[in-house]
């Protein structure tokens, strides 16, 4: 059984007809990455599987239960979601963001104690962001915001992570800092799935990939199977070049 699964799942594009009916199964230590043109689907996806939009029809399940069935705070214990440029108008401190991770674990008027904290302040240490534990959201860059946005729900250390372009807005570095810290989430038994635009990523990162087609098709499985240029052009309507580097495929636009 798969930690996270669809059964007949279509999302629900409005204006869509319908879509090929996802039987997805995120198992436990895997690592999906899900690729698609924009306005394919891939946000409403995550945002359906994390419970926060209606599918159209089918259902989504986390161990076992509907996810229908459990209430938001059971489910924010198990389920993180980094949101795509999330803006909050919140005048919030960086430790103040982190430990919001915390709160599906507190009763609702309840202190976040000192093992809390401790979370929290790893979550900021391991996302390089000690220095700016005092600063204002509102004061940060692009990047700096992205990497707390993961820094919370590393603090919320949920089973199941589902990330809508993680690495966005960060640096080489970062990028594969995240990746890194996304594929040792896996390694200790969470499920991952992640929305990217960079293909090099995917391929480098991901043991399982989705294409999701502007028209609702859509096609998975092992990402060495799913990551193959024909497949790709298609899917991007881009032509490619293709060449391997360190035993992994890079794909490149070709103009
Ligand atoms: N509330 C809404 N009303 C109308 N259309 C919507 C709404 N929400 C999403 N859509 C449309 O649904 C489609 C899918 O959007 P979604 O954000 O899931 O795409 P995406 O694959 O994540 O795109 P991107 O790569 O640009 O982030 C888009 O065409 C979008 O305009």
């Amino acid at each position: 059984m798969g930690a996270l699964e669809t059964r007949q799942l279509v999302i629900d594009i409005p204006g869509r007809a319908g879509g090929r009916p996802l039987d997805l199964r995120v198992g436990t230590g895997e690592r999906w990455g899900v690729l698609g043109p924009n306005g394919a689907g891939k946000t409403t996806l995550l945002h359906t599987l994390a419970g926060l939009r209606a599918p159209r029809s089918g259902e989504v399940r986390l161990d076992g239960d509907p996810l229908s069935r459990l209430r938001r705070r059971a489910l924010a214990r198990r389920l993180g979601l980094v949101f795509q440029d999330r803006h909050d108008d919140f005048p919030a401190t960086v430790r103040e963001t982190a430990l919001i991770g915390r709160h599906p674990f507190l009763s609702p008027w309840q202190q976040e104690g000192p093992e809390d904290l401790a979370r929290a302040e790893a979550a900021l240490a391991r996302l390089d962001l000690t220095h700016l534990a005092e600063r204002g959201l509102a004061t940060l860059s692009g990047g700096e915001r992205q990497r707390v946005s993961l820094a919370t729900v590393l603090t919320q250390a949920p089973r199941v992570w589902l990330a809508d372009e993680p690495t966005n807005h960060l640096d080489l570095h970062h990028q594969v800092a995240v990746m890194g810290l996304l594929a040792e989430q896996a390694n200790r038994g969470c499920a991952v799935m992640m929305c990217l635009h960079d293909l090099n990523l995917a391929a480098r990162w991901c043991d399982h990939v989705l294409l999701l087609y502007p028209d609702g098709e859509a096609c998975w499985g092992a990402a060495d199977a799913m990551l193959v240029p024909a497949a790709l052009e298609r899917l991007y309507g881009q032509p490619l070049t293709t060449a391997m580097v360190d035993g992994a495929p890079v794909f490149v636009p070709r103009t």
